[in-house]
């Protein structure tokens, strides 16, 4: 990776100045202000999920009513602690998980607990955290399996991920089971894109990279929506997460704690000292 890691953002704007002092506390007329914000965002959003309530074991709600809106184009994120349901709404919004209250829609069309193909065909891409790859296959084997409903569409969109991820054109037949997990990421994510999606869900993109690779992955995540893909980002990496994303949101306990935009949530004392004040020490 010959490419300078994260010191500076596409528009030039310094990430790292986001990581100094923290801001005075919002007063409430100033939150509520922020929840109004919030509402508009539900109007002519790309995806839209209205007090979700969602859990894997009967009589156990993971999702407790749960509101989450992505505007198109936006790049959001999702933080929060562990258990929090963050990986539980992503598999919410892909249909993974039955829905048991509350609605999504996708371009105003409701896809609450739609299947997982038919969200693919609806241009919604998604990314698990584990078991993302085809280990046996080539690089070039698990970019076709990402696009096997639009065959003839392999050669331009396979251009399109090497654009993004030249590695994956360079190593285009060595098989996937070889490389690093900072790779593997990278083979993830491409087979997503190959069926040229509209929104990408990616569950903790960057889990169990080293730094170097964390800061790569989250570079080409930018590049990504800079290419017009929204993206919905969970992630445990809080910090990285809130200074890339357009807006970000604080799961706790299956619903939303705080939202806001990605660096105004960084500096609101409530969400440091609640979500990022061991991890802001850390990173
Ligand atoms: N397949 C499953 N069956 C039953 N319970 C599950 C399953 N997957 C997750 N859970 C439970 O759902 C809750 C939320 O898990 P989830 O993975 O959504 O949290 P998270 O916020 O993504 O946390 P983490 O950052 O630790 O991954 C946890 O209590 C977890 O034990």
């Amino acid at each position: 990776m010959s490419e300078p890691l994260f010191e500076v953002d596409e528009s030039g704007e310094d990430l790292t100045r986001a990581d100094q002092a923290v801001s005075a506390e919002l007063s409430p007329a100033e939150k509520a202000a922020t929840r109004e914000e919030h509402l508009k965002l539900a109007e002519g959003a790309l995806v839209r999920a209205d007090d979700l309530v969602a859990g894997y074991v009967p009589g156990v709600n993971i999702l407790r009513g749960c509101d989450f809106y992505l505007q198109d184009g936006e790049l959001v994120g999702i933080i929060g602690p562990n258990g929090a349901g963050k990986s539980t709404l992503l598999k919410t919004l892909f249909g993974l998980i039955p829905v048991r209250s509350g609605a999504v829609t996708l371009r105003g069309e409701n896809i609450t607990s739609a299947p997982a193909h038919k969200l693919v065909q609806l241009g919604v891409g998604y990314v698990p955290q584990n078991n993302n790859v085809f280990p046996s296959l080539t690089i070039a084997e698990n970019m076709q399996m990402g696009v096997y409903l639009r065959p003839k569409t392999f050669k331009e969109r396979f251009d399109y991920v090497v654009d993004l991820f030249p590695l994956l054109g360079e190593r285009r037949n060595g098989k996937a089971g070889a490389l690093s997990g900072g790779e593997r990421q990278m083979v993830a994510m491409g087979r997503a894109l190959m069926m040229d999606p509209s929104v990408l869900l990616l569950d903790e993109p960057s889990a169990g990279l080293s730094p170097a690779y964390q800061d790569e992955v989250f570079i080409r995540c930018r590049r990504i929506n800079a290419t017009g893909v929204s993206i919905i980002m969970v992630e445990q990496n809080a910090r990285r997460c809130l200074q890339i994303c357009d807006r970000g949101y604080v799961l706790d306990q299956g619903r939303n704690a705080y939202t806001d935009k990605g660096k105004a949530l960084m500096n609101d004392p409530k969400v440091v000292e609640l979500y990022l004040g061991t991890l802001a020490k850390a990173q």
